[in-house]
This record gives C-alpha cells, sequence and structure tokens, in this order.
C-alpha cells in the first residue's frame, strides 16, 4: 500500500468513526433529555425550591413543574404584578396537589447585595431551609457594542453574572450566620478551609442550578455583552463546581438555545437582523418543554444540561474541564466536531462579511430631521 493511500485510508477511517460516535453523542442525548416525571416527584416532593426569574417564561414553567410535583416553591422576581399573577396561578396548581405545597412570591432586586441577604433571610423564616436553587432571571439585549456605549453592557453583566453571584453569595452569607448563631464548633476535614462549618454547609441547598445559554459556550455578532455575561457565569459556575462537591453541594448549568418566552419576544425588538440570520430560529423550544429539559438533564446529574441539539454539539467542544457524560464517545466524536465546526465558523464570518456588504444603506438624514 502507497503512503498516500494509508494517509487517505486513516483519515477516512478516523472520520468514519468519528461520525458515527457524533451520532451516538446526539442519540444518548435523546436519551437523557427525556424527564422521567416519576423520579422528578421523587426528588422535588416537599422539598423547597427557589426559583428566580419565576414570574414568567422558564422561571414560571419550571416552578409549575415544581408544584405539580409536590414541592414547596418560592418564586423571586422584580415585577410585582407579574408575580402577583404568577402566584395566584402556581396557588391555584397548588390547590390541586394532595401534598398542598407552600407557594411564597417575593420582589426582590438582585442586584442589590444587602436586599437579597435581608430577603434571604426572609424566606429561610417563611418557608425553611432552601433545599434547591434555580438562578433563572436574567436578560437578553443583543446589539452591537459600538451601540451599547452606555449602560447597555453593565446592565448586562449586572443581571446575568452579579446578580447570581449576589444570590449565591447571599446563601453563603446567610447558612453561615445560623450556624453562628447555634454556636455550633467547627470539627471536620473541610473547616475552616472551605470557609464553611459544618453547621453552616447543612444550611445550604443541595443543588445550585445556574440557567445560562449556548451562548454561555458560543459567541458571535450582536451577542458580545450577553455572551460575556454568560460566559462569566459559565466560568463562576465551574469554580463553584469544584469548590462545592465536597461540600455535598450539586451545581448545574443549563445552556439553553432561544426558547419561546416573553423574554425571547423583547430581546427579537432590537437584535440585529444578522444575529438572529446566525442563529436561525428553527428550534425555538416552548418554556414547558425547556424546563423539562433542565430537569431531566439535572436528574441524570449533568453539569452542562442542554435542551437541543445545536447547543448539545456546542457543549461537547466546549465542555472545558469538567465532567463529560459520555467521555470516551465524545472522544472518537471529536474529530468530526471539530472540523464541523471549523467550518461552521468560516461559513458565519463569511456570511457577516456578505451581510455588511449587502446590507441596504441608511437613508441619508433629511435637514429636518437632522436639526431634531
Ligand atoms: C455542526 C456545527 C453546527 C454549529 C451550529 C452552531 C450554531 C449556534 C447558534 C445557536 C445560537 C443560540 C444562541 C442562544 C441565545 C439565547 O440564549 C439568547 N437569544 C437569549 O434568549
Amino acid at each position: 500500500m502507497s503512503t498516500i493511500t494509508f494517509v487517505r485510508n486513516v483519515i477516512f477511517t478516523v472520520l468514519a468513526v468519528s461520525v458515527a460516535a457524533a451520532a451516538k453523542v446526539l442519540a444518548n442525548f435523546f436519551l437523557s433529555a427525556r424527564l422521567n416525571q416519576n423520579a422528578l416527584l421523587r426528588e422535588v416532593n416537599g422539598k423547597h425550591v427557589l426559583v428566580t426569574g419565576g414570574s414568567k417564561g422558564l422561571g414560571l414553567a419550571l416552578a409549575r413543574l415544581l408544584v405539580k410535583n409536590g414541592a414547596n416553591v418560592t418564586i423571586v422576581a422584580r415585577g410585582q404584578k407579574a408575580l402577583d399573577e404568577a402566584r395566584r396561578e402556581l396557588q391555584q396548581l397548588a390547590a390541586s396537589n394532595a401534598q398542598a405545597p407552600k407557594i411564597l412570591a417575593v420582589s426582590i432586586d438582585l442586584s442589590k447585595y444587602d436586599q437579597v441577604v435581608q430577603e434571604i433571610d426572609i424566606i429561610r423564616g417563611e418557608m425553611g431551609k432552601i433545599d434547591w436553587v434555580i438562578a433563572n432571571a436574567g436578560s437578553a439585549a443583543p446589539g452591537f457594542l459600538a451601540n451599547q456605549l452606555d449602560l447597555e453592557f453593565e446592565g448586562m453583566i449586572h443581571q446575568n453574572l452579579f446578580s447570581v453571584a449576589n444570590l449565591v453569595r447571599a446563601l453563603l452569607k446567610s447558612a453561615k450566620q445560623i450556624a453562628e448563631d447555634k454556636h455550633i464548633i467547627p470539627g471536620s476535614r473541610t473547616w475552616p478551609i472551605s470557609g464553611l462549618s459544618p453547621a453552616a454547609q447543612s444550611q445550604m441547598p443541595t443543588k445550585i442550578i445556574f440557567v445560562g445559554s449556548v451562548c454561555s459556550a458560543l459567541s458571535f455578532l450582536g451577542y458580545s455583552a450577553y455572551g460575556a455575561s454568560k460566559f462569566g457565569l459559565r466560568g463562576f459556575a465551574d469554580g463553584l463546581r469544584s469548590e462545592f462537591a465536597p461540600l455535598g453541594i450539586a451545581m448545574h448549568v443549563y445552556l439553553p438555545a432561544n426558547m419561546d418566552t416573553p423574554g425571547f419576544a423583547v430581546e427579537n425588538e432590537t437584535k440585529p437582523e444578522i444575529t438572529a440570520q446566525i442563529e436561525g430560529t428553527g428550534s425555538t423550544l416552548s418554556a414547558d418543554d425547556a424546563a423539562s429539559a433542565l430537569f431531566a438533564g439535572v436528574l441524570k446529574k449533568r453539569y452542562l444540561v442542554c435542551n437541543d441539539v445545536v447547543g448539545e454539539l456546542v457543549r461537547v467542544v466546549a465542555n472545558g474541564a469538567v465532567p463529560r457524560p459520555n467521555p470516551i464517545t465524545e472522544a472518537f466524536a471529536a474529530p468530526a466536531l471539530v472540523l464541523a465546526f471549523a467550518v461552521w465558523s468560516l461559513l458565519s464570518d463569511y456570511e457577516v462579511a456578505t451581510y455588511f456588504k449587502t446590507a441596504p444603506k441608511p437613508k441619508k438624514a433629511s435637514t429636518q430631521e437632522k436639526q431634531k
């Protein structure tokens, strides 16, 4: 066999095996994406779950599923009107459940750390220890950075990163406070290195779920501010995952693609045309399906959870140094996926270049408009 034939056969074999492995990755994804309702009931029945951004969209869909499965739910949001409506809906749902789960709705501005600390204590007082936290609140304001020179950039980082950090810091502070109040003497190997005494650890939630985005692992024009906030969130989560695991706190990050929510309608009003063109709108998932996908992944103990095929492929190539659900299969799939994403990146850069070459020129402002 000549060298060329040998090299060609090796490349062909590697690619064929890799494509087959990529198909297996997707098959595994479909199998794990189905929510086992009984498993959800077993996990959340009687637990107290706090959901931020819980008055609409994905947050409300998550809260509904939790209440249906017997969880006591605290929803947090800013706007009082939407919060009241959501509370009424969840209370009706709770009334039809034999467990009669408790519902609490609290208006908190998560960007204000002191307020979050104060309210977490009030929530614990009314509803007891928080068992799970879903940090879902966030928003997307797509746009070109050159048009976001004022407060838009900070806004994204505050809403999608600092607010989540404020929540986690407040949970830690509250747990430490309660432990100190009880005067429990620390005495484990993780104390005082971890900063949390065993008593404080026992006051922390056992599960913390961050809602990121496919944009926590991939970004492109129109999403520079949003991508920065969501990549930041992912970095924060990766650090906490390894810090919290020895303390019995499981971290998860949800990386959804576009969802059919009120927030998505708002972001589309200002989204640059080329951004919408690149991301496509084909796979927009309903909030209910997205909520099921989140719980399905969490119950399967996935650290990074996706809600569609594209997100799962992005996850495989951008998994970083955190656990993979199927490491061997994903390693075999890597060559095909790396090549596919290299091609995608070339094509999307070409799409952007073409868009700017062919986009209609803005109309010249009339003299009257200039004077305004
Ligand atoms: C085989 C390779 C295919 C690679 C395709 C990658 C395409 C990625 C485009 C998906 C972008 C989704 C972005 C989701 C953003 C949302 O979080 C945001 N719009 C907030 O709602």
